[in-house]
């Protein structure tokens, strides 16, 4: 008796949010007009966001050979690892060698972090064609992240584009803390929007807007967008979600029924970030894909071979995989649709 009330509860909680999630996406599609787009760019994080958290020091080589298989996935984009102080993040400390390492595929661009000038030219050194800068809607986030507020970090960023401007290297803008921060909890959004509008006129080519802790909803996703939009043309922006909540997927979904066609996501779920205490990893590569192609959405991407490089780091990390997708493959779910989308 316990286990069929159990299943009804389930059933029935499922299903309201099943009609809930309709109910907002119907809204969410006369309120934008959009459709959703028809081919997804995916930024993979997993090298750089899904490993800096780790405590254990992951060995160089497997950093190295984790990005290589990734490279033979059909990714776009994989964020190798980033130029900080490694009295900051000790895991990132390899970067010279993990960027001189890998084996670049020809259509595949391999941005890594760079906060000051310092990271940038070490960047360079090491062989970067592609950067990013990373700054905070949350003043307190950014003392604690970047060591300045947000002020000084766009003296700081200005810096770096503009000699990464004379150099024609691209620079992505993040901004962390989108949807709330860890230590000031609520961000505006106009707050978010306008640390968007600054580093896309300083020259950012795209945003990715950071839910660092994991801690929204569609609702709020929404209210940051709409405001966001207003001050960066929507072909700009990305989405780059945590899932703590286990809000990623439907928080990406509203994204890109507004139009976001750039989605950053780790293999494997992997992740967190080392100034932002108990929020969990990325959303994982292989559910992001899995609901992408159900949808018919193209990525370029091979999810069986995204699974693999998962399996792989899995092992060589003894970790269970975050991604639900990776899990289910693994049993029998006597259903052959399932099956076509992997
Ligand atoms: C930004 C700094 C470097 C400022 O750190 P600082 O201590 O304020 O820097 P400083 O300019 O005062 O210099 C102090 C020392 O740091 C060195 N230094 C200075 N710059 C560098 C550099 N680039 N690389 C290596 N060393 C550097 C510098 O040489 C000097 O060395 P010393 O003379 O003491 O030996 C520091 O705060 C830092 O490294 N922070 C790390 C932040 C980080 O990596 N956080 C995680 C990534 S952000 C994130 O995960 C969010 C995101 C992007 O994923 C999106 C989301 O989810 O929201």
């Amino acid at each position: 008796r316990n286990n069929m009330s159990w299943k009804g509860a389930a059933l029935v909680s499922c299903t309201s949010s099943f009609f809930s999630l309709c109910l907002s996406l119907i809204f969410f599609q006369t309120n934008t007009g959009h459709e959703f787009p028809e081919f997804v760019k995916i930024v993979e994080v997993g090298p750089r966001d899904g490993l800096q958290n780790e405590t254990e020091i992951v060995p160089t080589g497997v950093k190295i050979q984790l990005i290589d298989m990734l490279s033979g996935t059909g990714l776009p984009v994989i964020e190798a690892t980033s130029f900080v102080s490694s009295k900051w993040v000790p895991q990132m400390a390899d970067h010279t060698d993990v960027l001189r390492g890998i084996q670049r595929a020809p259509h595949v661009r391999y941005p890594v972090l760079t906060p000051n000038m310092q990271g940038f030219q070490d960047a360079v050194a090491a062989g970067a064609t592609e950067v990013a800068v990373f700054g905070s809607a949350s003043e307190t986030f950014s003392k604690k992240n970047i060591n300045c507020s947000i002020d000084e970090s766009m003296l700081r960023f200005k810096e770096v584009i503009n000699t990464a401007k004379e150099r024609q290297i691209p620079v992505r803008g993040y901004v962390s803390c989108a949807l709330g921060c860890p230590h000031e909890g609520y961000i505006e959004p106009s707050k978010v929007s306008e640390v968007a509008k600054s580093l896309y006129e300083l020259g950012c080519y795209e945003i990715s807007l950071g839910d660092t802790i994991g801690v929204g909803t569609p609702g709020s996703m929404f209210k940051m967008l709409q405001s966001v939009m207003k001050e960066v043309p929507t072909n700009a922006l990305a989405v780059h979600c945590h899932d703590t909540y286990g809000q990623a997927l439907p928080n990406i979904l509203t994204a890109l029924q507004m139009g976001v066609c750039v989605v950053d996501s780790a293999v494997a779920g992997l992740g967190g970030c080392p100034y932002a205490q108990g929020s969990s990893g990325n959303v994982s590569t292989e559910d992001v894909l899995y609901m992408l192609h159900g949808m018919g959405i193209e990525t370029g991407v091979n999810l069986a071979k995204v699974i693999e490089a998962g399996d792989f780091i899995c092992n060589a990390l003894h970790r269970e995989t975050n991604s639900k997708v990776a899990k289910a493959r693994g049993r029998t779910l006597g259903c052959v649709s399932v099956r076509e989308n992997i």
